[in-house]
């Protein structure tokens, strides 16, 4: 047998959801980069899920199922009321969705319709689950979401309680379009592997969204704000990132399993944390990022990923670090549902072999004589 660490170059299964070949990015066929600049993010999920763009009706009728679909159970309510205050809002989204499945009579049906049904509830409520916990944690009383708005704008007006800007909301929709899916990522994986079970949805996603959290994947995006911070200042970026990369510390942000010449999804959002440093007349943040992007290209050759960026363009839109990963899982809900479907719909179960490298030949010895 033969071991490729980290299953790297390993092709472990088929998809038509989304590709990246030569460095280009598509879902369904579409290059990502149209995507952003044309598409809304509802038009991306139905893309995703159907695996074609949705005509006028369809795309009212799911946002109507959206805006109809966010209100949370009163039990989950309840849930979110009792957590401890301190968690992590990532091991909260864990735990409350998973809760979710006790509160959906058919949790347990496998069937394409009703696991559609789950998909789009399970991105409409979202949202609202990570809304609360941010209200819920500083004192606040949830917000109802309002079923007219789009997908993006109800979950800024659920975070803050008020009328969005038009460029929060924007910035937001195009965020969750850029993080929407991206093949056999590690969390989208762990939901396929899952699935192959014929365990049911809510437990897929559960898996997906305690891999997500790691900081070698989506909770790297945190990671890069909390960097930002510690460094707090330009003049500092270069003494910072040459002690980091001379301690053989992973800089966040930087480096990809695929893309060895670039996240093509960087670009978005390093012109979104530009145009915002622009808006908010700060541009502290967004030129430190760019000052450690070209110290960590020259000396490592390295490129920002996705959650680079992101970080920066998060924190200018007001949103607390905490939110950054979650945020990831909001619009990542999308793709994950996307490959649960795809994976019931033609499975095998995934069980790849371990290569045994530990002790052989070893014999038991009675507790007395150890
Ligand atoms: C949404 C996403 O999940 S995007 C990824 C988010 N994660 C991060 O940003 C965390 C930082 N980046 C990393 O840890 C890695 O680049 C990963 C996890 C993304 C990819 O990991 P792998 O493909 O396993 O690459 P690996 O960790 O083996 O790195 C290869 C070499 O580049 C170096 N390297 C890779 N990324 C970085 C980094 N961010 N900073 C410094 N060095 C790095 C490694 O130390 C290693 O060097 P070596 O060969 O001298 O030991
Ligand atoms: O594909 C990966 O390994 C990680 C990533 O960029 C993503 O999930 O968006």
């Amino acid at each position: 047998m033969s071991v490729a660490k980290g299953l790297e170059g390993v092709v472990a299964l088929t998809s038509q959801i989304s590709s990246i070949v030569d460095g280009v990015l598509t879902y369904r066929g579409i290059n990502i980069d149209e995507l952003a600049e044309k598409a809304s993010f509802e038009e991306v999920m139905f893309l995703l899920w159907n695996g074609r763009l949705p005509k006028q009706d369809e795309m009212d009728q799911l946002k109507e199922q959206l805006g109809s679909q966010a209100q949370l159970p009163e039990g989950i309510l309840k849930h979110l009321k009792d957590y401890p205050r301190d968690i992590h809002p990532m091991a909260a989204l864990r735990t409350a969705v998973s809760s979710l499945a006790m509160f959906d009579p058919e949790a347990d049906d496998n069937s394409q319709e009703v696991n559609r049904r789950k998909a789009i509830s399970l991105v409409a409520k979202v949202p609202t689950i990570v809304a609360a916990l941010y209200r819920l944690n500083k004192g606040m009383d949830p917000v109802e979401p309002k079923s007219d708005y789009g997908y993006a704008k109800n979950f800024v007006y659920m975070l803050h309680g008020k009328e969005p800007e038009e460029t929060e909301v924007t910035a937001i929709d195009k965020a969750l379009i850029l993080h929407a899916d991206h093949e056999l990522n590690a969390s989208t994986f762990a939901a396929r592997v899952s699935t192959a079970t014929l365990t049911d949805m809510y437990s897929a996603i559960t898996a997906a969204i305690g891999t997500l959290k790691g900081p070698l994947h989506g909770g790297a995006n945190e990671r890069v704000m909390l960097m930002l911070e510690e460094i707090g200042s330009l003049d500092r970026v270069e003494e910072v990132i040459k002690q980091k990369l001379e301690n053989k510390e992973k800089i966040m942000g930087f480096g990809h399993r695929v893309y060895k010449d670039g996240d093509p999804r960087a670009k978005h959002l390093r012109e979104m944390s530009r145009q915002l440093a622009e808006l908010n007349g700060d541009q502290k943040w967004y030129q430190m990022s760019v000052k450690i992007n070209e110290l960590v290209e020259e000396t490592k050759g390295l490129k920002p990923n996705v959650d680079f960026y992101s970080a920066s363009t998060y924190h200018y839109l007001g949103i607390p670090r905490n939110l950054f990963t979650p945020i990831f899982a909001i619009s990542r809900m999308s793709g994950w549902t996307a490959h649960v479907l795809e994976q019931y719909s033609d499975n095998r179960l995934i069980r790849p072999r371990a290569e045994y490298t530990g002790p052989v030949n070893q014999s038991y010895i009675p507790v007395e004589n150890r």
